[in-house]
């Protein structure tokens, strides 16, 4: 039998957005994917997607592993990519992903929200590519094994640093298109970043804080739209402090998104809020606290934004005392 020359992909973090990566991948290369809690329930009966863009009920069935050793001991061949789609805790993940990662080979790929989260990788990981995506995919996983995914699908790939190669990305990108999803390489992802950090840092502690959909804040109190305005302008204004020019455009377009879905009824859960539903952990530094220190690094005033993560930092702490 002739030997499989298709990239190899290791999938970490077999969840909601990772799901969909892995099985569009899954047609274009030689894919394995780490499962935790969903586990028993994927090696009994693969994964099942409904989504309002690739279809409803799709079925398919993955090679999964428990962890980063087995994927390794399984595999003769060094994998080319490892895609890092668990949520993005920081000290947390480098250790864990290190047993599949093969110095100056395989690149590591991490598609989370956030900013500031690709150092740790950087330093852990000095020889090898990384590779830093933003993703527009409303998406859940209810109940293990079973993926909804909305109305958008867009993947955005950058190196990181933006001085780094982009081979590995732009490969990825084509990968990703040639097997029909909707991917963009970026020579600077940065001011993706803050673009997508925009909607992040607003909607998801506001909605995870209140219990509601991002319409259902809209709609409780006249002030509600001028202070989710506000949070995202102290965004916009961070950003700028760093050079990345987010459009006051986009500003308005993705407070308009929220406010174009409430005569449809169609608010969105933001993944923070999901997370606070399960009693999950939440990603409090990527999304909030991170971008709160660098304002404060560069004197920009982020009043909204700084309330938001010591409430939300409070919430976080909780929730793992539980
Ligand atoms: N969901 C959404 O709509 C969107 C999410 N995002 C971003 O994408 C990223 C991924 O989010 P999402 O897919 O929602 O997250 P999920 O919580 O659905 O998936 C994360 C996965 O990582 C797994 N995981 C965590 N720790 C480990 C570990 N130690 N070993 C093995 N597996 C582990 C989890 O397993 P377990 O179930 O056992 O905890 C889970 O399967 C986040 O940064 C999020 O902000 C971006 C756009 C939209
Ligand atoms: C707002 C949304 C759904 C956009 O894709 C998101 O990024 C999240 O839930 O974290």
């Amino acid at each position: 039998m002739a030997s499989d020359t298709r990239p190899r992909i290791l999938l970490f973090g077999a969840g909601s957005v990772g799901t969909i990566y892995l099985w569009l991948l899954s047609k274009v290369s030689s894919t394995t994917a780490v499962c935790r809690s969903n586990y028993d329930v994927v090696k009994r009966d693969g994964f099942t997607i409904n989504s309002s863009i690739f279809g409803k009920g799709i079925h398919f069935k993955p090679n999964i592993v428990r962890d980063c050793e087995e994927a390794a001991s399984e595999s003769s061949q060094p994998y080319d990519y490892i895609v890092v789609c668990s949520k993005a805790i920081p000290d947390t993940f480098p250790k864990l992903i290190a047993p599949a990662v093969t110095s100056k080979h395989t690149a590591i790929v991490l598609i989370q929200n956030g900013v500031g989260i690709e150092e740790e990788y950087s330093v852990a990981f000095p020889d090898n590519p990384i590779i830093s995506g933003v993703v527009y995919l409303p998406v859940a996983q209810r109940p293990a094994g079973v993926i909804n995914h909305g109305e958008t699908e867009k993947l955005q790939l950058g190196s990181y640093p933006s001085t780094a190669p982009g081979d590995q990305a732009s490969a990825l990108v084509k990968l990703i298109q040639t097997a029909g999803g909707t991917a963009e390489f970026y020579t600077d992802i940065q001011p993706k970043r803050w673009t997508k950090l925009l909607v992040n840092a607003s909607w998801n502690p506001i909605c995870a804080l209140t219990l509601s959909k991002d319409t259902e804040i809209l709609e409780s109190s006249p002030e509600a739209t001028s202070v989710v305005l506000a949070v995202m302008l102290e965004i916009q204004a961070v950003a700028a402090a760093y050079g990345y020019t987010v459009p006051r455009e986009e500003v308005d377009f993705q407070l308009g998104r929220a406010h174009a879905r409430i005569p449809i009824g169609a608010g969105i859960k933001p993944s923070m809020l999901q997370d606070i539903e399960m009693s999950r952990r939440i990603e409090i530094e990527a999304i909030v606290g991170n971008a709160v220190r660098m304002g404060k690094e560069k004197g920009v005033k982020c009043t909204g934004l700084e309330m938001l993560y010591v409430l939300g930092k409070a919430l976080d702490l909780q929730v793992g005392r539980r």
